[in-house]
Order: structure tokens, then C-alpha cells, then sequence
């Protein structure tokens, strides 16, 4: 029998911690929705004492957000509790969230109170909360870094006030996963009452730990875990929602817990807080980064198209991706390289195939991902799809700041070499004319662009051109050190696409001629 285990998102209150996040009331509104659809059982929609701004975002959520337990964040003060359950009362299901620090130094420095005076705060703080709503959760906040004996106290003089959920934090995210874990199990075993309410943790993540120690907590009794999409919150941020949920769901066999989240909902949740708060997520984030189901070494790329299960934990779809993503780059071998190119189309014979993996390995080498673009132009390049009846053979530029800017080319023309010579608006505009005369074919250029293929000084130029030929448009597309070559490149590949398509155009070492 699996255990269930409750998720409390706290997103909109701990996450917009955040430095930088500053969520406004639509904003919270709309991740609040999203958070209901992702089946998360309680919302933390802030802390409504903060400002008006917070108060009527957790009253627009409470008011207009189904499914699950709205909280809202209180001290233990009767003023912020007031002010909590005026924002939160008309939820379908409100909860009053209240807390103060239990550990000797937040007690000393910051609250300036005693243990007794801390203690009677709890006790009262619960009960005035308690007068609003049944459900309540009491946090004794830096609980981790508390004497336990006088932890175990405050939490079961809370409960007997009627806190129905006990919170325990790891508020600066000190706790290591074994002694977190028996900390809560301690806790357990020592507060007679604990079986009264929910037992949860918060769990920051200072040390990169937050996942590992909420886990260790449910193993050790713990029910409800506290945590926010893509981690974020105050400093380090909270745990993770998306990572403590799939690892639950992934290891199940192993935890033998169990969630009410709709996993297919994570990744389009994690995009819609990213987007929301401003707060990108690193690649190499677990579940939700970029590179996360993404393979781009050859030995990788072969195992997941051959079963993907070789390399891939989770299937992406769970998390509601479409479909992993193989990276051609310069890691990649020959079969994802295969796989592509007969997904856009070619299929080469293993002889073509050498040719264009060597010419594939060499443009890897220079440019960080290899696109689509680039294979179609590597496949017409190098297995000469298009015969090449121009090609560029030399090129002289003379330009500058006080001269016309002329070029002269020569092109062989079926193996008879031509040359002309012609002015322009700029050295490229030349480049174009020259290659114009020799063609011979009407075309008008429709687009130019010009691309570094990759960087510092010694950057590949890609230059891309469409021309239109009557109602018909090529593109051509060139690559060279240098630009200017890049573009003649660019302009006689288009060419060469002119002359094979149309069947009626003749070219003989005179120019083109229409048959
Ligand atoms: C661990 C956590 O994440 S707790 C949540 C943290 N989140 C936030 O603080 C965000 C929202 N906070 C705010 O907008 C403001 O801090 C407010 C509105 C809550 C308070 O603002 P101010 O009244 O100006 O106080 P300020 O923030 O400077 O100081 C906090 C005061 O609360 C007291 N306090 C802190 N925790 C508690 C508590 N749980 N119960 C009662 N009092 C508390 C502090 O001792 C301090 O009191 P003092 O003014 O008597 O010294
Ligand atoms: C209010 C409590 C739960 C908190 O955010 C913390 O201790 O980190």
C-alpha cells in the first residue's frame, strides 16, 4: 500500500522571495491556476500582511482558484493572523499559516524573546488562528537548528491548541539527509500528540540538499513536503517541486509513496513561473532544463534510438514534453546522424553517407550545435544533389572608402572558365553583377543575410540569399572565412538550383540559354 504524501507549493510565497521576483495580482493568479491544474494539495498564496499588493493576490487566488487548500502566511501575531484570514476566508478551503523561530539564536537576536515567551506565543498564536479556521499549520521556524527537547515541546503545546499540520523548517538549509532524517523520526518518536496533525517539512536549499533532505524525511515519517516549481525562494531557494515529485514517482518501487500531481503538467508549469518571474532555468536543471532529456555524445544518441530506457530514467512525455531531443554536435555519431538526415528526408547511400559525416564532423568542430539548415547544406554541398554547373573558381575585390567598389570573378562555366568584372553599390553588390554577366539568367535578389557561424576572429560567415527566378524562389547559401566569398558562394548555389530545376534552361560554357 502506498502512502500519500501532500504537495505544498509554495511558490507564491517563499518562491517570490526570490531577489528580483515581484510578481503582480494576474501574475499570481495565473501560476495559482496553473499550480490547481498541476493537482498540488495546498497553495502557499503569500503572506498578506506584506502589503495590499499580497493581501488582494491571496484574495483573487482564495476567491477564484478551485481544488486545492489556500494558505496564507501569517507571524504569530494576532495582527497578521487577522489580516491572513481576511485575505484567505473565502477559499473553498482556507488554512491559516503562522510560525516563529524556536532556535536559541533567531530567539535571541532577532525576536529578543525567551523560551517561555516563545512558547506562549505558539500557544496563543494557534488559537487565535484557530477561532478563524479548523485548519491551521504552525511552523517553529529555523526548527532544524533548535534544541530538540524544546522544539518537541513548542510542537506539542501547538497541537494541543489545535494545529492540525506541523511544519518543520530547514530554514537556512543546514540539515544534511541522515540527520535530517532522524531529526524527524526523533520528533516522532518524542511528541506524544504528533499523530494529531500532519507532519511536514521546509527545506531550503543552501547546501544543495533540499531534495535529499525532504526525502529523508518522508522515510522517516514526515507527510507533507513544502517546495516551489524550479526551486526557487529565498537565497538558494526551496526545494524543487518537479524533482522531489519525479523522484518519488520514478523510484516508487522503492519509496512506496504517492502524489496527486499530474506530472504531464510540470514542464508547462516550470516554463510559466520561469517566464513569470524572470527567473531562467539553469540547462542542466534536473526534469526541467534544457539539456535534461537531451543526448548529444554518440554513444548516448545510439543507445536511446535504438531503446531509450539505455539512457533515459523518465520518460519525457511523463512530464509532458513532447519527445526527447537528440543534439547533433561534435559528440554525435554516425547512427543519430543517420537518423536525422532520414528524418528530413535523405537517404544517402553508405558511400554519400561517409562523405557527409566527415564534412559533418568537420563543421561540428567549429559550431557549438549543428541545425537542420546545416545538414541540408552539408548534403547538397558535399553529395552534390544540385550538379554544380558554375562554380566559383577566383575572386578580386578592390573597395574602399574613396574607390568604386569592383569585383572581378572568374567562374568555370562546364569546365570552361570565365571572367568578368563589374562595379556595384558595395563589394558584395559587385560580386553579384560580375556573376550576373557570366549567368546570364534574370534574377532578382529577394534576401540576403549573413550569419557568424561561429565566433572570435577567425568566425565562419554563412551567408543565405534568395533569388527569384519568374515565380519561383531559391535559396543559396555559402560559407567561407570571408564574407565576401561567402556571398558569391551563397549567390551561385542559388544558381546552380535555378539551372537543375528548370529542365527548359541549357547552360553551355557561353552562359545560359533558354531551349
Ligand atoms: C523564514 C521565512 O521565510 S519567514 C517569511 C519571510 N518573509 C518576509 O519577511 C516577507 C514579508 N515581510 C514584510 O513585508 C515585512 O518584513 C513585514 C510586513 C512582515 C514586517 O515589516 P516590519 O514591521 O517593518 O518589520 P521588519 O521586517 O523590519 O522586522 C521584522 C519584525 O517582525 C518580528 N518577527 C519576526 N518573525 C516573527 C514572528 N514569527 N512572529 C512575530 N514577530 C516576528 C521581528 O522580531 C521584527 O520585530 P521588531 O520590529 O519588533 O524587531
Ligand atoms: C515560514 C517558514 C516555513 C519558512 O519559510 C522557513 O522557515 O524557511
Amino acid at each position: 500500500m502506498s502512502r500519500k504524501v501532500y504537495i505544498f507549493d509554495t511558490t507564491l510565497r517563499d518562491g517570490e522571495q526570490s531577489p528580483g521576483v515581484n510578481l503582480n495580482i494576474q501574475e499570481k493568479l495565473e501560476i495559482a491556476q496553473q499550480l490547481a491544474r498541476l493537482g498540488v494539495d495546498i497553495i502557499e498564496a503569500g503572506f498578506p500582511i506584506a502589503s495590499p499588493g499580497d493581501f488582494e493576490a491571496v484574495r483573487a487566488i482564495a476567491r477564484n482558484v478551485k481544488g486545492p487548500v489556500i494558505a496564507a502566511l501569517a507571524r504569530i501575531s494576532p495582527g497578521d493572523i487577522d489580516r491572513a484570514w481576511e485575505a484567505v476566508k473565502d477559499a473553498e478551503q482556507p488554512r491559516i499559516h503562522t510560525f516563529i523561530a524556536t532556535s536559541e539564536i533567531h530567539m535571541r537576536y532577532k525576536l529578543r524573546m525567551t523560551r517561555e515567551q516563545v512558547l506562549e506565543a505558539a500557544v496563543n498564536g494557534v488559537k487565535h488562528a484557530k477561532k478563524y479556521t479548523s485548519d491551521v499549520e504552525f511552523s517553529p521556524e529555523d526548527g532544524f537548528r533548535s534544541d530538540l527537547d524544546f522544539l518537541c515541546q513548542v510542537v506539542e503545546a501547538a497541537i494541543e491548541a489545535g494545529a492540525t499540520t506541523i511544519n518543520i523548517p530547514d530554514t537556512v538549509g543546514y540539515a544534511t539527509p541522515d540527520e535530517f532524517g532522524k531529526f524527524i523520526a526523533e520528533i516522532r518518536a518524542r511528541v506524544p500528540n504528533i499523530d494529531k496533525a500532519v507532519l511536514s517539512v521546509h527545506c531550503h536549499n543552501d547546501l544543495g540538499l533540499a531534495v535529499a533532505n525532504s526525502l529523508a524525511a518522508l522515510v522517516n515519517g514526515a507527510q507533507q513536503v513544502e517546495c516551489a516549481v524550479n526551486g526557487i525562494g529565498e537565497r538558494a531557494g526551496n526545494t524543487a517541486l518537479e524533482e522531489v515529485v519525479m523522484a518519488l514517482y520514478t523510484r516508487k518501487a522503492y519509496y512506496g509513496f504517492e502524489t496527486n500531481i499530474k506530472t504531464e503538467e510540470i514542464y508547462r508549469t516550470s516554463k510559466l513561473v520561469s517566464s513569470l518571474t524572470g527567473m531562467p532555468i539553469q540547462p542542466n536543471k534536473a526534469i526541467v532544463g534544457r539539456n535534461a532529456f537531451a543526448h548529444e555524445s554518440g554513444i548516448h544518441q545510439d543507445g536511446v534510438l535504438k531503446e531509450r530506457t539505455t539512457y533515459e530514467i523518465m520518460n519525457p512525455a511523463m512530464i509532458g514534453l513532447v519527445q526527447n531531443n537528440i543534439v547533433l554536435g561534435k559528440h554525435s555519431g554516425r547512427h543519430a546522424f543517420k537518423k536525422r538526415l532520414e528524418e528530413l528526408g535523405f537517404r544517402l547511400t553508405e558511400a554519400e553517407l561517409d562523405k557527409a559525416f566527415i564534412r559533418f564532423k568537420n563543421l561540428a568542430d567549429r559550431k557549438k550545435e549543428i541545425t537542420d539548415k546545416d545538414l541540408e547544406a552539408i548534403v547538397e554541398d558535399e553529395i552534390r544533389i544540385i550538379p554544380e554547373k558554375f562554380q566559383l573558381e577566383h575572386l578580386h575585390i578592390s573597395a574602399g572608402t574613396r574607390v568604386v567598389p569592383t569585383a572581378t570573378i572568374g567562374i568555370r562555366v562546364e569546365d570552361q572558365l570565365r571572367e568578368e568584372a563589374a562595379c556595384g553599390d558595395g563589394p558584395v553588390d559587385a560580386v553579384f553583377k560580375a556573376i550576373d554577366k557570366i549567368a546570364g539568367l534574370q534574377v532578382c535578389l529577394k534576401h540576403y543575410s549573413l550569419n557568424a557561424v561561429t565566433g572570435g576572429k577567425d568566425a565562419m560567415g554563412e551567408v543565405t540569399v534568395k533569388l527569384q527566378h519568374e515565380d519561383k524562389v531559391y535559396t543559396g547559401r555559402g560559407i567561407s572565412t570571408d564574407i565576401i566569398e561567402a556571398s558569391a558562394k551563397a549567390y551561385i548555389n542559388a544558381l546552380n538550383k535555378i539551372v537543375f530545376d528548370r529542365k527548359d534552361i541549357t547552360v553551355t560554357n557561353a552562359g545560359t540559354v533558354n531551349s
